[in-house]
């Protein structure tokens, strides 16, 4: 919860893999349209997160150094009254349902004053079933994803007379993606530790967690629907961007995926990234009379990135391509 490099001692415990699944939670509708996604709301019908928390604060000194657990609440208990509150939550998005129970834990527990919160989202789509002859979205029948999850942490400390959020980041985590052509990586350093060919058409498979930070964090609670930015419309603006784009390198990729997400959605500060490089390796370079190749899994190490693009780069934005 501390900087590394901070004077202050670092204190802090908590309780990980709390799973909670609330069905029929408030349906999120009301979200801005944007042309890159189809995607206009999410039904809630099973609102589901792993949330970890991590409290601080002064008082739970003697509870390390002198054993005395007068003033600890048992991480057991931390479960329960997460879990128990997603029944009170009457809200829509997991950013809101963090931020209303931390601000509970604060309310409901004086020698807490710091909340170090972190929610992964439990995907699941919806089975397609037939009505009337005709495939619809179940409403009562779901397949767990193994797919791409949103996130969010927030850090709320006590003030004097209430609690603010210091610090927050909302993402999506473990998106791949592959573009199977359309991408080169040419011109880099050659010298004499340089074995890897340029290569002017490769098939990019790319790793990707995408976080993001709002000027205001209350838009990220999804009161005002219109001003909250869905993790399924950052996906599918990083698909349609990777369409776009000739790649470059992932480098390329992704500032520009950033640039696009920020133009969108004027609210947000920031947009981070942190890519891996995933791509295939060839097996069979020409099939006679087709344009297809055979690939495997790339063997490790992988690459990696990481980068902010924050709103002073539209500005300065290069071509497209
Ligand atoms: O997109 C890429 N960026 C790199 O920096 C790099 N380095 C490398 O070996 N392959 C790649 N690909």
């Amino acid at each position: 919860m501390k900087p590394a490099n901070s004077e202050e001692r670092m204190m802090y415990y908590g309780k990980g893999d709390v799973f909670v699944y609330r069905t029929f939670a408030k349906p999120l509708s009301g979200i801005q349209s944007i042309p890159e996604s189809d995607f206009t709301g999410r039904e809630n019908i099973i609102f589901g997160m792993n949330v970890k928390i991590a409290v601080g604060g002064e008082d739970f000194l003697p509870s390390f150094t002198e054993g005395d657990n007068r003033l600890v609440v048992a991480t057991d208990s931390m479960k329960n009254f997460i879990q128990r509150h997603a029944a009170q939550y009457e809200g829509s998005t997991m950013e809101g349902f963090l931020e209303f129970v931390s601000r509970r834990f604060l309310e409901t527990y004086p020698q807490m004053s710091s909340i170090l919160i972190t929610g992964k989202e439990t995907p699941f789509e919806a089975a397609l079933v037939p009505v009337d002859s005709v495939l619809q979205e179940s409403c009562l029948v779901f397949r767990h994803s193994r797919n791409e999850y949103a996130t969010v942490t927030l850090e709320m400390v006590r003030t004097e007379n209430d609690a603010a959020i210091v610090s927050h980041l909302c993402g999506i985590s473990d998106l791949q993606l592959i573009k199977v052509s359309g991408n080169s990586f040419t011109g880099f350093v050659r010298d004499e530790y340089t074995t890897l060919p340029e290569d002017g058409n490769r098939p990019l498979f790319i790793y990707l967690n995408i976080g993001w930070r709002y000027g205001d964090v209350q838009d990220a609670m999804g009161k005002d629907a219109a001003r909250y930015v869905p993790a399924e419309q950052v996906r599918d603006i990083a698909g349609a961007v990777f369409e776009q784009v000739e790649t470059r390198s992932i480098q390329h990729l992704i500032y520009h995926i950033g640039c696009r997400v920020l133009e969108r959605f004027p609210q947000l500060e920031e947009v981070r990234f942190e890519s891996q490089n995933r791509t295939w390796d060839t097996v069979v370079d020409t099939i006679p009379n087709s344009t297809g190749r055979v690939y495997t899994e790339p063997r490790p190490p992988y690459g990696f990135q990481g980068f902010s693009v924050i709103r002073q780069d539209l500005g300065q934005k290069g071509s497209n391509q």
